[in-house]
């Protein structure tokens, strides 16, 4: 699904009122309508007082048209409307004109109101949506600011009000908090970024049905991977294929005491599906592996200078016609002879087109003053995937947001033409053409130590496999996801481990 800017969605809007045809006020109708039906699906009448706070542009002229389907169907409703400027738009009029007809409106015109909020009401914001234009002062300031410290439910329509959609916000900007933020056709770039997290609350879309024509043809560069078009990747297994059919991965995880992560690493490579996996770590892994891994084969880190690491000098026929995919990094450690040793592993992964997928100290080892130096070593459209530490450790600058963060993120895979998968709530997959994929599954449970050498395993798997590098990283990240998921489900999310994920993972 696209991500779009404000600046498209206002011609995706003007292009859906000239094409379809359909007049403004009643494209403005069907997305109020839409607006209803989820809201009725969440809130069944009952015990509780609906309040609708409407600003004078089109996204309070939606608030006032919620309020006259709402009514009729048994919501106990009252309407505000602030009047923080003498411009209304058109459509805020003619839905003005049309509700006055059916309920009284009440007015907030100056500093001297007051507004009672008990427990059980449900707020509608409709003060302002995607054209904001500056930050909020005046009037509207102190009415959000009531609205906010009422503690009840707060549902925004389709921007929760003095957000902006696609750029940051000033640290002090006065923004609704609200529970749920109910978008209309596509979801904002705002709705991805871990700062707005407290104004969006949980977001949703529904169709409003804007041209697909134009929504096809507008090219953008930030996409939210909708479980829909992620599943469909996924390839079927023929009836005819055999074990070689799904690819020989190379693992090269754990050091010693750090073992559980080269286990959950291969664990979880062999539940994605690769036919065989070999899993290089030293040689005091070996018992543990084999214990708690059968299916997989062991090669034990030669040419050791110490048993603790995998500092091992890679050649390059130990790898010809024998793997067809590496990934490399959980719990090897960081030091000068495994940076050294990377880089040769990089230069025989490059010279042989093996795919590779890079995590945690493999991406370490490059974060040095030295390491940094060698970055161009890693072979084009390798996959890595850093958690935000990482990452800015190996870009070796921080981000004073969110925005500047994917700015970064972009720069680096396009500059280095490599896959990053910056991870998170919200995973973000750049790829080299400066394209940015947001993930739909996953939750907070997945917070805990271990779930990121999963995803190492489920993408070396997926790349043995022989998805295309693109696919294997915004599939992987997807089902990493989506078995995170069912392991919430199972144990929750405070209690479920990285092991959980293992057990869940399901293609
Ligand atoms: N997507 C779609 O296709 C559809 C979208 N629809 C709906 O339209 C909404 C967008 O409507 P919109 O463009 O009228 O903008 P909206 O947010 O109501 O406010 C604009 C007004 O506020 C003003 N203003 C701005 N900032 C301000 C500030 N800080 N403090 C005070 N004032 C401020 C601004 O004034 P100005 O900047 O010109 O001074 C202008 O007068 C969208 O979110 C959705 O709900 C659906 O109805 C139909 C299909
Ligand atoms: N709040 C969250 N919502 C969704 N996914 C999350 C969240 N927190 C962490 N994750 C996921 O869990 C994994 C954690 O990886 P990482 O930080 O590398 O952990 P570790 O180093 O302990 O293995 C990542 O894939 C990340 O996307
Ligand atoms: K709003």
């Amino acid at each position: 699904m696209k991500i779009l800017s404000v600046e498209q969605i206002r011609v995706a809007d003007a292009y859906t009122i000239q094409h379809e045809p359909i007049a403004s006020i009643d494209l403005m109708e069907r997305a109020s309508r839409a607006f209803v039906n989820w809201f009725c699906k969440n809130f069944e009448t009952g015990n509780f007082k609906v309040k609708i706070f409407c600003g004078l542009g089109d996204n309070g002229g939606d608030g006032l048209a919620i309020a006259r389907m709402l009514q009729p169907l048994g919501y106990d409703m009252e309407v505000f409307v602030v009047k923080y400027s003498d411009k209304t738009s058109e459509n805020f009029q003619i839905n003005l004109k049309r509700l006055e007809r059916q309920l009284t409106i009440k007015y907030i015109e100056n500093e001297h109101f007051t507004l009672h909020f008990s427990e059980n009401d449900v707020i509608i914001d409709a003060l302002l949506g995607s054209g904001l234009s500056r930050s909020i002062e005046g009037l509207l300031k102190s009415v959000i600011e009531n609205i906010n410290r009422s503690e009840v439910t707060i549902i925004s329509v389709d921007m929760p009000s003095g957000l902006f959609a696609d750029k940051s916000n000033n640290s002090t900007d006065t923004i609704i908090k609200a529970i749920h933020t109910v978008a209309f056709q596509l979801p904002k770039l705002a709705f991805m970024l871990p700062q707005n997290e407290e104004f969006v609350g949980e977001w949703h879309i529904v169709d409003i049905g804007l041209h697909k024509d134009f929504i096809q043809n507008t090219e953008t560069r930030y996409h939210f991977s909708t479980p829909k078009e992620v599943e469909k990747l996924i390839k079927p297994r023929k009836k005819f294929s055999h074990k070689g059919t799904f690819g020989h991965a190379l693992l090269i995880a754990g050091s010693h005491g750090m073992m559980g992560a080269a286990v959950l690493a291969a664990r979880a490579c062999m539940r994605s599906g690769v036919g065989k996996l070999t899993v290089h770590s030293v040689k005091s892994g070996l018992p543990i592996l084999q214990t708690l891994l059968p299916e997989a084969m062991y090669w034990e880190a030669w040419n050791s200078k110490s048993s603790d690491f995998i500092a091992t000098s890679f050649h390059v026929d130990d790898f010809s016609n024998h793997f067809q995919a590496v990934g490399v990094g959980p719990g090897i450690g960081v030091n000068g002879i495994i940076r050294t040793s990377l880089e040769k592993l990089c230069e025989i992964c490059r010279d042989l087109a093996i795919p590779m997928v890079l995590d945690a100290d493999a991406l370490n080892n490059f974060s040095t003053e030295k390491g940094r130096s060698a970055i161009n070593k890693i072979p084009e459209s390798s996959i890595l995937t850093p958690h935000p530490k990482e990452f800015r450790n190996l870009i070796g600058k921080s981000w004073k947001d969110d925005y500047e963060k994917l700015d970064f993120l972009r720069e680096f895979s396009v500059r280095n033409k490599v896959i990053v998968c910056l991870k998170g709530a919200n995973t973000a997959v750049a790829l080299p053409d400066g394209t940015i994929h947001f993930n739909s599954s996953g939750n907070a449970g997945m917070a805990t130590a271990g779930s990121g050498d999963v995803l190492t395993g489920i993408i070396t798997a997926l790349l043995a496999q022989g998805y295309e590098p693109k696919v294997a990283a915004i599939l992987g990240v997807y089902q990493h996801g989506v078995a995170g998921d069912r392991a919430s489900e199972r144990f929750g999310m405070t209690s479920m481990m990285a092991s959980d994920i293992v057990e869940n993972i399901r293609f």
